[in-house]
């Protein structure tokens, strides 16, 4: 049986490593806030503010909540970004993604200000992660993957990584971010020819496709070790489930992550640390 790579001790890592660094804020007089921008009721929008809510609440982030109706006009958004960017209390604004089909994210993203945008909604942190500079923040989910795989020692130096899917909120930049670290990555999507062999060469297989289970047994193989990002839920069941069947692919394989208990409950700590390092460069 494999190894289970929950993420409640990477998460636990990052919340300790936070705690002198929001300390020496208070000292400097800064109180780190987050402003969370909601449109609708999604269930997964509800679960990552609910789980952000709880980790900032443990930290002493102060969160401020922004709920739009499903059926806001864009304009309406655009003025609740615009407030965002102009409140010098706000360190750090997630807006919850993706919008209702009626609005228009790049619209919303330009009046988002780089400097508050930790979760990679603006250009400005896109180019920071294709480029390797500081510039804005990588997507908090981008960056949980990288922490899981090193917490558990899992060496990315010149190892084989397959990504699933390729997103701009997920799949495109954790390519970019193992790159960085010399893993050689193959990105693969849905039209990709050969996936299930593709994906049983990898070393570390990441999964961000976006459909529950589309990774089953055929796609693994012995010694691998494997990330599933997909949050989906069971139309039978109700539950939430991953892109990986981990009933079939866990005897397999080396490692994997679980959902939930996995990479979600990295990213709200990968998220709180964003806001401290907004806050911290906001001294600066
Ligand atoms: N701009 C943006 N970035 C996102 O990363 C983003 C988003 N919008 N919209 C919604 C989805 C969904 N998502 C989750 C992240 C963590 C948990 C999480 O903490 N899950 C817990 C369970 C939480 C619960 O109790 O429901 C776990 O996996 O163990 C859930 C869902 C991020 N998303």
């Amino acid at each position: 049986m494999s190894q289970e790579l929950t993420g409640a001790p990477v998460a636990q890592a990052v919340m300790e490593g936070l705690r002198p660094r929001i300390a020496a804020l208070a000292r400097d007089g800064v109180s780190p806030k987050l402003a969370i921008v909601r449109v609708g009721e999604r269930s997964g929008d509800l679960s990552y503010e609910r789980g952000a809510c709880k980790r900032c609440s443990s930290l002493g982030i102060e969160v401020e909540k922004i709920v739009l109706p499903g059926d806001t006009p864009q304009i309406q958004l655009e003025h609740a970004i615009e407030c965002v960017s102009g409140d010098g209390s706000v360190h750090g604004c997630l807006l919850l993604r993706p919008l209702p089909r009626t609005l228009d994210e790049r619209r919303v993203a330009f009046l988002l200000s780089v400097e508050k945008d930790v979760d990679c909604l603006t250009d400005g942190s896109l180019a920071g992660v294709f480029a390797g500079r500081p510039t804005g923040f990588p997507p908090c989910t981008a960056e949980a993957v990288v922490l899981m795989l090193e917490h558990y020692g899992c060496g990315l130096r010149g190892a084989d990584v397959v990504v699933v899917g390729r997103s701009l909120v997920i799949g495109r930049p954790v390519a970019m971010m193992l790159q960085a670290r010399n893993a050689t990555v193959t990105m693969c999507h849905t039209k990709t020819h050969g996936l299930a062999e593709k994906c049983r060469a990898a070393d570390v297989l990441v999964v961000a496709a976006g459909h529950a289970r589309v990774v089953g047994a055929d796609f693994v193989r012995d010694g691998q070790t494997v990330i599933d990002v997909g949050i989906n839920r069971d139309e039978v069941t109700g539950k939430l489930c991953g892109d990986v069947d981990y009933d079939t692919v866990a005897p397999i394989v080396s490692a994997i992550s679980p959902v939930p208990r996995g990479v979600g409950s990295v990213t709200t700590a990968v998220l709180a640390k964003h806001v401290i390092e907004a806050a911290e460069r906001s001294c600066t």
